[in-house]
């Protein structure tokens, strides 16, 4: 084939596919022919951008909230994508001790440019994010930070805030424990104030008292804000915050009393691995008095416990905050991988070819679709409830600091359950995104492997999923009990027509009856008041409410995902009733938004026909329904996720790469694998020849 062949390859999309195996199989055997030059700078996705029935730039700015967000988020991702010092490509073939180096680098590096550019802090945290590699600056800026803002008073934020935000001081958040982590009530480590020396002794009496897991603890930190049981006098006073000066600012050899280190490699390769996850013991270490976080309780120099009218629970405040941000980040991480898996199944083609004509995109697939779009629908879902979610965080805050905790409550409800319920869902869809990719999803070279990898903690930190819905199931219970005397209001109003609720059933007729958000709304109000309404009743029947509780915990926590759904689904729906610019951008969104309700419709049906609300012919029509929707997506499809914004670098994925260029790349990253430096691998000489070679006696074999 000669040169004029070879450009010929580059005149339709679908040829080009069909040759690109031949053009690989030239190469490996020695042909000299030059992929690169041949395949690049062609869009092998224009023809499915062509079918965009929306205007994808305004869909960006839906995304991102508002043109001012997306413009920064945007200037932020290319800010690092330009930047080699950022490069991910080998972090999951380094070992420990280089990947934590590399990660240690590349944060000096972030703070340099956050430095010298003079970023904001928003800009800052877009930053990090785009950088894409845990790292003890999360830690530090995201709960370390929070809890002296939260908790601390506005003395000592005055003392600590400066030298942190200037990184003067690195910190971290020590709450768990070997022996306790969900359990906060029953951490070990005690903090005894000593009257004498106005100071609180800090220390680990067991082995299981001893701090495990909080994160750039383990090599980085200087500081940690560390949990405690407060003891005074004597008596144990609940658990609270001390800020604990763990290594030498100096050499950052541990001070005294101080045991340090890291906890041990963690799941997959690089993924969180990037991450100094430690333990921490004290031997007797002492600390000032005024290292307490005291905006809820003060021990005075005397010794004397007092009680602000600030709420115990506030203690637990930093969590509330970083639940929220973990909804947050759920969207981004299921769209990533949706990204992935949209791109490559428009790539893809398996069977149905005639003719000698291309085979089948494998998004064309009605099983594809099925799988596929439900999780680029509920990736949408996820992104307006956290915008959702962190108005109602900034909101609940403003009401802190004017000491109005009415709401507290219903935020704790609100985060911890839309924690549980998106963080779930996320990790079991990356999971999904990589079989939608079929064998080259398990390359670590399709982004999927390490995504994975990186993001499934996410169910168990900042609370485990289900002790979390646990949590939930308690503020519905307390909800039900109070409907007599309370109006519900926010989250659980829809409470307060329980009546109505629970009498009338579905009045959905046809197909087309479902594409109506009062229909979809209703449906599943009437699912949540049902299940948690009938929780209610089971618990009445227990003598000892706790016993009960633990008893029925199985059927709370499906309560409490009921309820969690309603308020994803009444969240996009309210999205929908904003104004929303752009040619077709509304229609498209509702579509997803329809998609999203009737997949959660379709997927728990059992819910909505055992507690009576549904018919069976009702959820046969949502199915169908949903089936007409997807078909709707297809169009679309490649540009809602190009709506995401993504650069190639922060996909990391070949196999999700904007131009669609999958295979010569994987091609040629399989041939920058260390493996493939040199044609004998190491150890043949030693290993293998030996076994070539021998002379067998035994007569079996
Ligand atoms: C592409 C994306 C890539 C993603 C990668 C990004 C990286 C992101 C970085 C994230 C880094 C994560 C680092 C992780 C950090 C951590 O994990 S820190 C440790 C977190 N630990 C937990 O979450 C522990 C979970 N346990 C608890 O929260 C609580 O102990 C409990 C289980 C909720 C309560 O236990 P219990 O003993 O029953 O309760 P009490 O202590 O007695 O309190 C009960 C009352 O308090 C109310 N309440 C509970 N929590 C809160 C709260 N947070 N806020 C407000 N109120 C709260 C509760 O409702 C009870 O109230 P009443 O009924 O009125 O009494
Ligand atoms: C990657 C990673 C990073 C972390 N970073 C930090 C950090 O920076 N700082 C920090 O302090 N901590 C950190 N943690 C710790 C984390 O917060 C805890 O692991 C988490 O809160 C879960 O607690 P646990 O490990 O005690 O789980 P456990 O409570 O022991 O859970 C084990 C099982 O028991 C079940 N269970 C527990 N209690 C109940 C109950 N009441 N009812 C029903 N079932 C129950 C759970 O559902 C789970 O299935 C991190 C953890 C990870 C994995």
């Amino acid at each position: 084939m000669g040169l004029s062949g070879i450009s010929l390859l580059t005149t339709t999309y679908s040829l080009i596919l069909q040759h690109q195996s031949l053009l690989l199989c030239l190469r490996a055997k020695g042909f000299g022919l030059d992929l690169k030059k041949d395949m690049e700078g062609v869009d092998y996705l224009s023809d499915e951008r062509k079918k965009a029935q929306f205007d994808v730039e305004a869909m960006k700015i839906a995304w991102a909230g508002s043109l001012e967000a997306f413009q920064l988020s945007d200037r932020m991702a290319k800010l690092v994508a330009n930047d080699p010092a950022f490069e991910k490509f080998t972090r999951p073939m380094l070992g420990r001790k280089e990947l934590i180096k590399n990660t240690l680098r590349k944060a000096a590096h972030g703070w340099k440019l956050i430095v010298d550019l003079r970023l904001t802090e928003e800009e800052a945290k877009w930053l990090r994010l785009y950088i894409d590699e845990p790292a003890y600056t999360d830690l530090h800026w995201g709960m370390f930070i929070p809890a002296i803002e939260g908790q601390g008073t506005e003395e000592q934020k005055k003392k600590w805030l400066p030298l942190a935000k200037k990184m003067q001081i690195i910190g971290c958040y020590a709450q768990t424990e070997l022996g306790h982590g969900s359990n906060v009530q029953g951490l070990e480590t005690t903090a005894t104030f000593d009257p004498q020396t106005d100071e609180f002794i800090m220390h680990s009496p067991t082995l299981t008292s001893s701090k495990w897991w909080p994160g750039g603890l383990g090599k980085a930190s200087t500081h940690a804000v560390v949990y405690a049981r407060l003891i005074v006098g004597g008596e144990f006073h609940g658990v609270h915050g001390f800020i604990v000066q763990l290594r030498s600012l100096d050499d950052h050899s541990p001070l005294p009393g101080v045991t340090v280190g890291d906890i041990g490699m963690k799941f997959g390769n690089g993924a969180y691995n990037t991450m100094d996850n430690g333990v921490l013991r004290f031997d007797h270490v002492r600390i000032p008095r005024d290292q307490m976080l005291m905006r809820v309780s003060q021990v005075t120099r005397e010794g004397k416990i007092m009680q602000s009218d600030v709420p115990r629970q506030l203690i637990y405040g930093t969590m509330v905050y970083v639940r929220q941000t973990i909804v947050a980040d759920a969207s981004k991480a299921l769209s990533r991988a949706v990204c992935i898996a949209t791109r490559y199944s428009a790539i893809r083609r398996q069977f149905g070819s005639r003719n000698g004509g291309p085979e089948t995109q494998v998004i064309d697939y009605k099983t594809q679709q099925s799988r596929l779009f439900p999780l680029l629908a509920s990736a949408y879902a996820f992104r307006f409830v956290g915008e959702w979610l962190k108005w109602l965080y900034t909101d609940v805050k403003e009401r802190l600091a004017a000491n109005d905790f009415s709401t507290l409550p219903e935020a704790h409800a609100c985060t911890a359950g839309l924690k549980s319920l998106t963080t779930s869902f996320t990790a079991d869809g990356i999971e999904e995104c990589r079989k939608l990719c079929g064998g080259h999803g398990y390359l670590v070279s399709s982004g999927l492997p390490e995504l994975f990898a990186v993001y499934i903690p996410a169910c168990t930190y900042e609370g485990d999923n289900v002790v979390l819905l646990l949590q939930v199931a308690r503020f519905l219970v307390k909800t039900v009990s109070e409907l007599g005397y309370k109006k519900p209001v926010g989250t659980t109003a829809y409470m307060g027509r329980v009546a109505s609720l629970m009498q009338n059933n579905c009045a959905v007729q046809t197909a087309e009856g479902w594409l109506n958000p009062g229909a979809v709304v209703e449906a599943f109000e009437s699912r949540a008041a049902r299940m948690a309404v009938r929780c209610g009743q089971q618990l009445a029947k227990y003598e000892n409410p706790e016993e009960g509780f633990a008893e029925l915990s199985a059927d709370l926590v499906e309560a409490s995902i009921a309820h969690c759904q309603l308020i994803v689904v009444s969240k996009f729906i309210e999205k929908l009733q904003q104004d929303i610019p752009g040619k077709g951008v509304k229609q498209t969104l509702e579509v997803l938004c329809y998609v999203y309700a009737l997949f959660l419709l379709h997927k728990h049906q059992g819910d909505f026909l055992a507690t009576g609300y549904l018919t069976p012919k009702q959820a046969s029509l949502a199915n169908d329904q949903l089936r007409t929707l997807y078909s709707k997506v297809r169009p679309n499809a490649i540009t809602l996720v190009d709506s995401f914004n993504y650069t190639d670098h922060y996909l990391g994925s070949i196999l999700g790469r904007y131009d669609g260029n999958v295979y010569p790349k994987l091609y040629e990253a399989a041939w920058k694998d260390p493996l493939n430096d040199s044609d004998v691998v190491d150890g043949f000489y030693e290993y293998v020849q030996p076994i070539l070679k021998q002379k067998l006696r035994t007569a079996k074999l």
